[in-house]
């Protein structure tokens, strides 16, 4: 009897969490009705063990006796029955078993594959445990090995072979009804450079989390990884790797394909598709935002994500600090994407308050790329997106001579080079500066500019510090210092349900400031006590509802929301939309 179907009530994002009232009633009652109309929130599932083996709808030992009878699972599972908080007990236990985190991870993702709402109730119920697992910086490692632990496909794969057929590729994704999208080319993985196909990893682990800490149905989000080549050779020669053997393409090819990509994305899932650029090269990277973000609801996590992040980091620090940001200079190491993004919002931010035009706050920020500062000599060869901060000042070749030269306060690593905040760096910038701020943004741990302890030890516990990926607290000179993570999994997840409870058609950079506010405002005086410019993850459901409302509101008064009337309490609806990974009951039906 396998082929008898069942229906979970599934609730689409923008509608609250909760179900019509007529189906409140337990829906293991007699009242079932064979002709009961499907409602549009209703899915079919099958029975028995295709049941079981659907990831979506299984839950494993904690099906109920009922379910059991009612759903043609009498022994297919052994008798024992279990509450999903055991469940989850029972994962952890298993997951802390493992002493290497890669294995922590695969057993994780395997979870996912088996049981996904167990696989959230897991995740949200532990996220500081398990963020460094199934994100930054072990999803690092997993994608540099992702072809030797593949087992499972997860997300859509499209190379350069199915040009012409990319639409068709959408239509083999068995959800219709995508909200969001996280797209990489896999060119620029975190610090790790050119992961190729392999670096599908990123856009599945961005969009557990956007499920995790954002609310996002997983049923309406989509990793997508493009292929075209890989430059990396130990990749080509490497026997299991999975993606086309074969160098980059570019120029009109990768353009080609990329659009074809994109109008597709448009054409299956209509105008209101969230879709996330993610580790796209800098060469890329800026000019398909460019393209991209006038005709379609598109944003760059590592320009505007990490730029929003960093810039909340900032804000929270001012009390510690005093003044505005205004009266900082700023240094970054590294000009990419990250660098130049948090430069752009920060001279935004900074213009706003009223005091500076946008020219004006642009001169505050100096950039040290590979050929050291960025100056104005240096204008004809620079990349566009640098130019706005080619200043007059003579050149210095190197970070240090730098710091010495221009005497920044604030000191922004994003180089994706670890170990470049050297001890002399550290010490010069503690010469001159009581409370310097200290930023290592780049990922994974490996890639870091320096480690937290180093940047306290060097600096002889003066700075306030942040970086990209996790830190243990450090205890310097007797004072424990907490660790914010400035990375942008604080804002993509609240920007998604931003722009989905608003049915936003457009990501505009205000909404981002918006987010940047909206995060800042959780840093409190017990936090700055510890030097803590970001809250605990603990809270970050609620901070992500918040963040949502606020990129509501700002795309509510920008007119680029679509869903009216605007809800009176956003926050609160918001939290109402949120998914929960609680089982559900499935309700027998179609008999
Ligand atoms: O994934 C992360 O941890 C943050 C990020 O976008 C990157 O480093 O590229
Ligand atoms: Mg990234």
């Amino acid at each position: 009897m396998a082929t008898q179907f069942l229906k979970e009530e599934e609730v689409r994002h923008g509608e609250p969490d909760v179900l019509p009232a007529k189906d409140m009633k337990d829906s293991f009652g007699e009242e079932e009705d064979a002709a009961e109309p499907i409602t549009p929130w209703s899915r079919i599932v099958a029975s028995g063990m295709e049941l079981l083996r659907d990831p979506m709808y299984n839950k494993g030992s904690a099906f109920t006796e009922e379910e059991r009878d009612r759903h043609y699972l009498r022994g297919l599972l052994p008798p024992a029955v279990v509450s999903q908080e055991l469940q989850v007990e029972r994962i952890l236990h298993n997951v802390r078993s493992y002493e290497n985190p890669l294995e922590k991870y695969v057993a994780v993702m395997d979870l996912q594959e088996r049981n996904e709402r167990l696989f959230y109730k897991v995740l949200i119920d532990n996220v500081e445990e398990l963020l460094p697992i199934v994100y930054t910086p072990t999803v690092g490692e997993a994608c540099q090995k992702y072809g030797n632990i593949f087992r499972r496909p997860r997300g859509l794969y499209i190379s350069l072979k199915d040009k012409g057929k990319v639409l068709d590729i959408l239509k083999n994704w068995p959800e219709k009804d995508v909200q969001v999208i996280v797209v990489t080319d896999g060119e620029r993985i975190l610090g790790l450079g050119d992961l190729g196909l392999q670096g599908m990893g990123i856009p599945v682990g961005k969009l557990a989390l956007y499920t995790a800490l954002g609310g996002i149905r997983p049923s309406s989000t989509l990793p997508v990884a493009i292929d075209v080549g890989t430059n990396t050779e130990s990749l080509l020669n490497n026997p299991f790797y999975i993606g086309l053997r074969q160098k980059r393409a570019t120029g009109k090819e990768y353009d080609e394909l990329l659009h074809e990509f994109m109008s597709a994305v448009k054409q299956a899932y209509g105008e209101k598709v969230l879709v996330q650029f993610e580790d796209f090269a800098n060469h890329n990277a800026f000019r398909l935002l460019e393209k991209y973000n006038t005709t379609h609801l598109v944003f760059n996590d590592d320009i505007q994500g990490t730029a929003a992040v960093a810039l909340a980091g900032l804000i929270a620090a001012l009390p510690l600090t005093g003044g505005a940001l205004a009266d900082h200079k700023f240094l970054f190491f590294g000009a990419g994407e990250a660098g130049t993004g948090i430069a752009e919002i920060l001279s935004l931010e900074i213009s706003r308050q009223g005091k500076h035009t946008l020219e004006e706050a642009r001169k505050k920020i100096y950039l040290v790329d590979s050929k050291g500062l960025v100056t104005k000599s240096r204008f004809e060869t620079l990349q566009e997106f640098k130019k706005p901060y080619a200043h007059e000042h003579e050149p210095c070749g190197n970070l240090v001579s730098a710091i010495k030269a221009l005497k920044p306060t604030v000191l922004i690593g994003t180089s994706g080079r670890g170990g470049t905040f050297t001890k002399e760096a550290l010490e010069e910038i503690a010469s001159y500066q009581d409370k310097p701020i200290v930023f290592a943004l780049s990922n994974p741990t490996s890639q870091s500019e320096c480690t937290a302890e180093e940047a306290y030890k060097y600096t002889k516990g003066k700075c306030i510090f942040a970086s990209g990926s996790p830190f243990g607290p450090v205890t310097y000179d007797g004072k424990t210092y907490t660790i914010g993570q400035s990375n942008n999994c604080y804002i993509f997840p609240g920007m998604g349900l931003g722009c989905i409870i608003s049915g936003a058609i457009r990501v505009h950079e205000d909404m981002f400031l918006a987010a940047a506010e909206s995060l800042a405002a959780n840093i409190k005086q017990d936090h700055l006590d510890k030097r803590q410019l970001f809250p605990s993850f603990t809270e970050i459901r609620d901070i992500s509802a918040n963040i949502g409302a606020a990129v509501a509101a700002k795309a509510y008064e920008l007119g680029l929301a679509t869903r009216l009337p605007q809800p009176k309490d956003l926050v609160a609806y918001a939290k109402s939309s949120m998914y929960s990974p609680t089982y559900r009951q499935l309700r027998s039906s179609l008999l």
